[in-house]
């Protein structure tokens, strides 16, 4: 770290960053999916390696209770940076969600997805072969917005039936799946009884996010869309991380800073990212700076902390009064009429 640089240690509050993000789809999703359950043998659900605790939705807990599931951590290639700890910090992962199965995943395209699809594929062949019955097995794949879903399911169709074709549509913004899909053959076995069918969900987010810095963690990975939250915030968060970690990160892009707004001044410059008069547009130049650390280009690490306790103290803070799904969508209107409120008198200004 640079010599004479101090990181902020805290990141200041912000009490009025939205803390929802819970849309109409995500509901009747949910609400599908649950009638769904009844015909399903077994639930994957996916999450973000980079954010193992703020990716984990309370709402689809409850909803596949009782059902067989397998814990996908996703985007392990973004958050790794194949320290001796990690080995560690995966085992206290595994614990957390302990007795369900835990796989790490790496890769947003087929040939980097398969191979760590394999285990996966025979860790659903074994709870395929558990439930010993004559007819295929069928599964849903579920998770927050965003964490790629979509991406596992194509992958593990390749790995268990070589075929490589798309069967669900991926993109790097949250929402792309937006309705529940028909079923898609993931594996084929010897006979069609040990087949194993799945279908694709839309991503569900949390009814609310009682810590605003959860929210910032699910915006910088991208399970909010960019819309939602200020980028210049965002990036601020992700400078804040960064800073913590090593302000040499982007050392390509500026000095060691704790100020943003000099930082992304600078970069919109450099990038030509410019509006009228030639005033540097510090919003193109947040979401460039945001988008270079998930693309794995400015450092790989984690947001949450993974500690024995972290999972038992985060479930703590959840159950401090949630609102009810009726609160949470009014709460959901409100922020965005602020936000909107705040976006039209800044470009008054
Ligand atoms: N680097 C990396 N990228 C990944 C990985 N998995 C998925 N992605 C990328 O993450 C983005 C989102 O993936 P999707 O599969 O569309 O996510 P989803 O969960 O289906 O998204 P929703 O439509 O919001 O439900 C895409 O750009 C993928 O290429 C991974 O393991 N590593």
């Amino acid at each position: 770290m640079a010599a004479s640089f101090i990181p902020r240690a805290i990141f200041p509050t912000l009490d009025n960053l939205p803390r929802s993000y819970f849309l109409g789809h995500h509901k009747s999703a949910l609400d599908k999916m649950k009638r769904l359950l009844s015909s399903t043998d077994l639930v994957l659900e996916v999450r973000d390696y980079r954010i193992p605790l703020s990716s984990r939705n309370p709402l689809l807990d409850e909803a596949i209770e009782g059902k067989k599931r397998i814990i996908i951590y996703t985007k392990r290639d973004l958050g790794s940076s194949g320290s001796k700890e990690e080995g560690l910090r995966d085992d206290i992962v595994r614990e957390w969600n302990y007795p369900d199965p835990v796989h790490f995943v790496s890769g947003g395209k087929i040939p980097t997805l398969k191979k760590s699809a394999k285990a996966l594929i025979s860790s659903i062949q074994s709870a395929a072969r558990d439930r010993d019955a004559l007819t295929p097995t069928t599964m849903l794949i579920i998770g927050m917005p965003n964490v790629g879903k979509s991406t596992l399911l194509n992958g593990l169709r390749f790995q268990g039936t070589g075929n490589r074709k798309k069967a669900a549509i991926t993109g790097g913004q949250p929402g792309i799946t937006r309705r529940i899909s028909e079923v898609v053959k993931i594996i084929s076995g010897a006979t069609e009884a040990e087949s194993v069918y799945t279908r694709d969900t839309p991503g569900v987010f949390v009814p609310y996010v009682n810590d605003p810095e959860t929210m910032l963690k699910l915006a910088l990975c991208n399970c909010v869309k960019d819309s939602i939250i200020s980028p210049v915030t965002v990036a601020d968060y992700c400078l804040f991380r960064m800073n913590l970690i090593d302000p040499l990160i982007y050392a390509n892009d500026y000095k060691p800073t704790n100020d943003i707004l000099e930082l992304l001044t600078t970069l919109a410059r450099k990038l030509g990212r410019l509006k009228e008069e030639g005033v540097p547009d510090l919003d193109a130049a947040a979401i460039w700076f945001i988008q270079a650390w998930r693309d794995g280009k400015r450092g790989k690490f984690i947001l949450d902390d993974v500690s024995p306790e972290a999972l038992q103290k985060r479930i703590d803070e959840e159950s401090a009064a949630p609102p009810s799904m009726t609160q949470a969508r009014k709460i959901w209107k409100h922020d965005m009429l602020q936000a909107a409120r705040m976006k039209a008198s800044s470009s008054d200004r």
